[in-house]
């Protein structure tokens, strides 16, 4: 079966809300309808870092800030969700004039939350959203990547991945997590190249602690039968992140989680909520656009 098939099946821009640590409970940006809405032009982050200050929209006037009002923790949380759905908003609608439909594709480590930022992006962007893994899947017809690894090889799943990317490169206005190991092959760059390509650089102890947390039977490199799955998988992790760092390098833009803990006054990645990490992917998108006036289409000239 064609990889390009199943992509109609997979697609998903409605996948996830946009509040504070992704869950359920978070606020969504349905936060943004009714009066907050018409605060938006000049909204004080009392929830972000001081680097993230103060959002305003050209030429209006500061109005009355937004504070986290700290009189109960869970009140705190509420404006802190607030805040960031608001600034995710606001900085996807000016990204997204600048993107002029091109595609997102999401590059790093496995557990690195490509899918997890992806599903916000695509969300806020109003964009379609892929799990290349997924489509390699649908391609191949069976249900998981480990089994086909098992049952074929990892280079027929690596020949598949690279149909499922050059299929999606022809296509617009798309977010692609990609798998964790699509950037080592060169051709798979050509394809990404089409579009923006952002590289989610995660400390290797936080993804050893997300992929223990939900076990290593899923990700066929760094399964291993018997034995503590954190020193498992952080053995794994590093000697691949050695291998792949200068294909990761090809990204167009880093989000070093690391970066932001700094920005935010954290000392630990863990603090820090998809959202937040979705908010300097845009803020990064948007430097990157600016400085290499890449504001028209690939697809322009066809
Ligand atoms: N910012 C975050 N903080 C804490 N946990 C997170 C964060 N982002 C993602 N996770 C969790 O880490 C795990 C991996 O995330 P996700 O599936 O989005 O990564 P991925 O890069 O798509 O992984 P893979 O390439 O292996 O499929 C999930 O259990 C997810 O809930
Ligand atoms: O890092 C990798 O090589 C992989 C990551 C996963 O997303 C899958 O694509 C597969 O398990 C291989």
């Amino acid at each position: 079966m064609e990889a390009g098939a199943g992509l109609a099946m997979q697609s998903s821009s409605r996948a996830v809300g946009v509040g504070a640590r992704g869950g359920p409970g978070g606020c969504r940006s349905g936060a943004l309808r009714g009066e907050r809405r018409a605060r938006l032009g000049s909204l004080r982050v009392g929830g972000l870092a001081a680097a993230a200050a103060a959002v305003r929209v050209r030429g209006a006037k500061p109005v009355a800030p937004l504070y986290c009002l700290k009189t109960s923790r869970g009140q705190e949380t509420l404006h802190n969700s607030v805040d960031e759905a608001l600034l995710l908003k606001r900085k996807a609608e000016e990204v997204l004039f600048e993107l002029n439909g091109r595609c997102i594709y999401l590059v790093g480590m496995m557990g690195s939350g490509k899918s997890t930022v992806g599903k916000i992006l695509a969300e806020v962007l109003g964009y379609s959203y892929f799990d290349s893994d997924s489509l390699v899947e649908q391609a191949v017809g069976m249900p998981s990547v480990a089994q086909i690894f098992k049952v074929h090889s990892e280079a027929f799943f690596r020949d598949n991945e690279s149909s499922v990317l050059r299929d999606l490169s022809s296509m617009q206005r798309l977010v692609v997590a990609t798998g964790g190991g699509a950037v080592i092959r060169p051709v798979n760059w050509r394809y990404m190249k089409k579009g923006l390509s952002i590289m989610l650089d995660v400390p290797l102890d936080a993804l050893a602690k997300r992929i223990a947390q939900v076990g290593t039977a899923s990700r066929p490199l760094l399964d291993q039968p018997s034995g503590d799955p954190y020193t498992a998988a952080f053995t794994k992790l590093s000697m691949l992140a050695e291998q792949r760092g200068d294909a990761y390098a090809n990204a167009d833009v880093r989000v070093s989680l690391e970066d932001i803990a700094a920005k935010q006054g954290h000392d630990d990645v863990s603090q820090l909520t998809p959202t937040d990490i979705a908010i300097e992917a845009l803020q990064k998108i948007q430097n990157f656009v600016m400085e290499h006036s890449v504001a028209s289409s690939p697809f322009d000239d066809l």
